[in-house]
């Protein structure tokens, strides 16, 4: 699905990323961790093809992401950056519907199944009852749900996630990684997706992918890479974990 050769990230006179080697296939569901400034947006914006790498490729079912026609890009990715603006009186509905313009070709108007699948997208985040609203009136949360119901609404085969999470309260984050962990299961969707939450990230990640924020990495199948002796040593704060009702929860070690 996406893979990186000899990818290199670097910002000023750092680097973040070093020769990484990395392949995503279809309907595996990755977390990128790392501690803050580690340069996970960084490589989520490379992988999204918003940011040219320093060093190595980004490809795209085997094709350089560089090559790749924007509009059939966008068919084929779809993503949530971590913050974002809204500068204008858009309310929700269009908002949702902007995002299936990648399928319009030359025509400017959408058709009823842009509109069904942007209130199936909002109703699936449920917040169909904002649809009339004014997204600058919503709440973080609201917002943030709004987003990613925008972002289901492209129908892309792969999915990056730039902390999907935030702003969420517990039982909208249990939700939204259920969902995610079933495009991935039942409709072969590729997710990737930053989270500070590792309880949550091993909950429904099939791999994951380690920054250390120097241009090491460390990338493998979720119970290789999520043992507490490693993330004690990649995110410098000692962690442990418990199993409870069948599912591995972390945690932080007092100082
Ligand atoms: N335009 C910029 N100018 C200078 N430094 C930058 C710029 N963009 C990013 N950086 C730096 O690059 C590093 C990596 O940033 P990045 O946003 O990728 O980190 P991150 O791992 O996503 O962090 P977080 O967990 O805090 O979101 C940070 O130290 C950041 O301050």
């Amino acid at each position: 699905m996406i893979s990186t050769e000899r990818l290199q990230l670097r910002i000023g006179t750092r680097t973040l990323v070093q020769d990484l080697d990395w392949q995503v296939r279809e309907g595996e569901c990755w977390s990128i961790i790392g501690r803050n400034g580690a340069g996970k947006s960084t490589l989520m914006r490379a992988l999204a093809g918003l940011r040219e790498p320093d060093g190595g490729r980004v490809l795209m079912d085997g094709r350089a992401l560089r090559d790749w026609p924007l509009d059939a890009l966008a068919r084929r990715r779809a993503f949530l950056a971590q913050s974002r603006s809204d500068a204008f009186a858009y309310t929700v509905i269009e908002t949702v519907l902007s995002a299936r313009h990648p399928y319009h070709g030359n025509n400017y108007w959408e058709n009823s199944d842009d509109h069904q699948i942007a209130l199936r997208s909002l109703a699936a985040m449920e917040v169909a009852d904002l649809a009339a609203r004014d997204v600058r009136t919503l709440s973080g949360g609201e917002r943030q749900r709004v987003a990613i119901a925008a972002l289901l609404a492209q129908d892309t085969p792969l999915l990056l996630l730039d902390e999907p999470a935030n702003a969420l309260d517990l039982a909208h984050q249990v939700s939204v990684m259920g969902l995610l962990a079933r495009l991935c299961r039942e409709q072969r969707k590729t997710v990737v997706m930053i989270g500070h939450d590792l309880s949550l990230a091993h909950g429904i990640s099939t791999h994951a992918l380690l920054l250390m924020g120097d241009g090491r990495w460390l990338a493998g199948a979720r119970d290789e890479v999520m043992q507490p002796s490693i993330l004690s040593d990649w995110l410098h704060h000692p962690i442990e974990a418990i199993l409870h009702g069948g599912r591995t929860i972390f945690f932080p070690r007092d100082a």
